[in-house]
């Protein structure tokens, strides 16, 4: 496959997701935007400006699909990046081969699966999400738009995760929960009822911290 994959964001994650993205054959070339550096390259491949050289680079030919590459801090410049190149310029997505999804499940444009991770029958992973290490998301799960996913989340079924939403490492949601938009919950917290007010939450069963 001869396609190159633009990515917004040089930091960790994105180079996280260079590696992925080459390593596992789903591009043979990637390029970046950085609206905080000067430099013209990163880990070999080439920075080609920043998010205002997006449009023209497209339409230059310069990369075929874009994905946003910012991490669980600054997930409303993600939302809104996501939405000014919406309908503008193709979403590329990266479902490491390691990873199961059933057939029946569905991966939206600009989401990035991380190795390792198991997605049941039915579930729906929105766009613009990042589901890191080892994530396993049971049947009838929905996760929504611009959400981050620490490694080894596990969600059972029938979930419905808003939009927004960091889930810390190894944090656990038992069945038929809703978890509203912007809610955090930190390493290894255990939600046990519906988070309808938005805000921090730690601890098992999970409680409001701010
Ligand atoms: C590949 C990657 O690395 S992806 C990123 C993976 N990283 C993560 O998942 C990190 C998750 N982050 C956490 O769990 C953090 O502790 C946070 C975000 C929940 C809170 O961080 P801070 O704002 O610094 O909170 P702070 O450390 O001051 O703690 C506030 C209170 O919550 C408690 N607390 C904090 N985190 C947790 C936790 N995970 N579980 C239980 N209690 C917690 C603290 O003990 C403290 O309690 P106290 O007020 O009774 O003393």
């Amino acid at each position: 496959m001869k396609k190159t994959l633009a990515i917004l964001g040089s930091g960790h994650l994105g180079q996280q997701i260079a590696y992925y993205a080459i390593s596992d054959s789903h591009y043979s070339n990637v390029v970046f935007f950085d609206d905080f550096t000067s430099d013209k390259e990163r880990n070999g491949y080439a920075i080609l400006g920043d998010t205002d050289n997006v449009e023209q680079a497209y339409l230059n030919n310069a990369f075929d699909e874009i994905i946003i590459a910012l991490g669980y801090k600054h997930l409303n410049v993600k939302k809104a990046l996501y939405e000014r190149f919406k309908g503008v310029i193709p979403f590329g997505k990266v479902i490491h081969s390691s990873s199961w999804v059933d057939k029946t499940a569905s991966i939206n444009e600009g989401c990035v699966i991380y190795p390792t991770c198991a997605i049941d029958a039915n579930a729906v992973i929105n766009a613009n999400t990042v589901l890191n290490i080892g994530c396993t998301i049971a049947h009838d799960s929905v996760i929504g738009k611009h959400c981050f996913l620490s490694p080894r989340v596990a969600l059972a079924g029938f979930i419905n995760v808003e939009e927004m939403c960091i889930l810390g490492i190894n944090s656990t949601i038992i069945d038929n929960i809703i978890i509203v938009e912007k809610t955090q919950v930190g390493g290894g917290t255990v939600v046990t009822k519906s988070i309808t007010k938005s805000g921090l939450y730690v601890g098992n069963p999970h409680r409001f911290i701010r």
